[in-house]
């Protein structure tokens, strides 16, 4: 299902066991391998018993619309590109504040028939609020008092917050965020699988793909090649100076991903000085926009390229037609054939040009495939937070930030 290709990291630097590598597993086996996030039949349980909600659903509303942020929505958007549902119910990502968008999406929306998921772990997060509010009003224009809580569920820790009195005060449906479970590891709990059941994705499918790979991880985590990569990687990245960690996917279903790997690294590992940058970037696509830099720019970066074979899949180009304008190359062949000799024509370049590369191939995107792909990074995130003895947990440099805004709000209404 994933095969991970990390021999190009092997040829610059040999994998070594080392003692932090040693360490960060065992800390895996006795203290991670008990969180809440990995108990994944207990958190598909937990969504299935909301089965209803997804018949319902279908039954009522043309849109879902997603309001939340970071962990609350982007393991949604990654899982939700697995429905098939697009033209029956669409399902709308609202991860930002821009009140143009917001207007936008007023001007043509179905209110009458659109259902709101709003997300916050912390129940504080003020854009979540902001954006919950006004859709409040907007709905209760359309469809009146007594009917706003049919279109409105929220998904919150149980306790007091802004979030949980806004639902208790208008009777939404109040369901139960892991308290165990952090916001950017909430993807495989009823977070990120509850607006996708919604969305008619077979749920149980991700989370038996995630199961597969962590149960063969935890029966031996020295030996598995997850380990190896993450000690490759670091080992690299340390012996070359590396700064930056590019993320790239090339099938457009998986470009979410991408954004999701991007908060889950970032905001575990950026710490006390430490951490990589992560870039995500898609095939073909930023080929032809970053590939030079990549290449011949500076050599502070690590590729991992998610390649998926897709020789002689698609429409073929009309032989004809490629004979008479001189376009020979693709004659009779497929787009997935280019897209195809486009992956492996990357690949061979950076290491042509000495770009430490792994490549982890996927044989399909199916909803197995993707929660398995998803909890590998969740395990390497975890893995390289310890090898490189930071919190993967907290995130204590974004509240300076939401310290700030609250401030200036204050200043500018005062
Ligand atoms: O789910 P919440 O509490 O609204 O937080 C949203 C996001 O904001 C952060 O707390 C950062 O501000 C992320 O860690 C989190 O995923």
């Amino acid at each position: 299902m994933i095969n991970i290709n990390t021999d190009h990291l092997k040829q610059i630097n040999p994998f070594e066991f080392t003692q932090s590598l040693s360490t960060a597993v065992r800390k895996f086996k006795d203290v991670h391998s008990n969180l809440p996030m990995f108990r994944l039949q207990e958190n598909l349980k937990k969504v299935l018993a909301y089965g209803h909600l997804a018949e319902k659903t279908k039954e009522r509303f043309t849109d879902i619309v997603l309001l939340g942020t970071g962990g609350s929505s982007l393991g949604a958007q990654v899982l939700c590109k697995l429905s098939r549902l697009e033209d029956d119910i669409r399902i709308h990502f609202f991860d930002n504040i821009d009140p143009l968008t917001f207007k936008h999406f007023w001007e043509k929306s179905r209110l009458e028939t659109t259902l709101f998921l709003v997300i916050s772990k912390s129940g504080t997060t003020p854009e979540t609020l902001t954006q919950a509010i006004i859709a409040i009003a907007r709905v209760e224009s359309v469809v009146g008092k007594n009917r706003i809580s049919d279109h409105f569920i929220v998904v919150t820790e149980p306790k007091s917050s802004p979030l949980k009195k806004l639902a208790d005060r208008y009777g939404f449906m109040c369901i139960d965020h892991d308290q165990g479970i952090g916001g950017r590891f909430s993807a495989l709990s009823l977070v990120g699988l509850l607006p996708a059941m919604l969305m008619s994705v077979p749920v149980d499918r991700v989370i038996s793909g995630a199961q597969t790979l962590y149960t063969e991880f935890l029966l031996n985590p020295e030996t598995h090649p997850i380990t190896e990569s993450v000690g490759l990687m670091h080992q690299t990245a340390q012996t070359l100076n590396l700064t930056q960690t590019v993320f790239m996917t090339y099938v457009d279903q998986l470009e979410p991903l991408g954004r999701w790997f991007r908060q889950l690294w970032a905001e575990s590992l950026g710490k006390n000085g430490k951490g990589t940058t992560p870039i995500n970037a898609t095939g073909t696509v930023d080929q032809h926009s970053q590939l030079q830099l990549y290449l011949d720019g500076p050599k502070d970066k690590l590729f991992t390229l998610i390649t998926h074979p897709l020789n002689w899949v698609g429409d073929q180009v009309s032989t004809e037609i490629s004979h008479a304008i001189g376009f020979e190359d693709m004659s009779g062949r497929t787009m997935g054939d280019l897209m195809q000799a486009e992956q492996s024509a990357t690949i061979q370049v950076l290491k042509n040009n000495t770009r430490p590369t792994r490549i982890i191939e996927i044989t399909e995107v199916s909803p197995e495939v993707v929660g398995a792909l998803m909890m590998q990074l969740i395990l390497e995130t975890l893995l390289t937070a310890d090898v490189m003895s930071v919190n993967c947990f907290d995130q204590p440099a974004v509240e300076q930030g939401k310290i700030l805004a609250r401030k200036y709000l204050e200043k500018s209404i005062g």
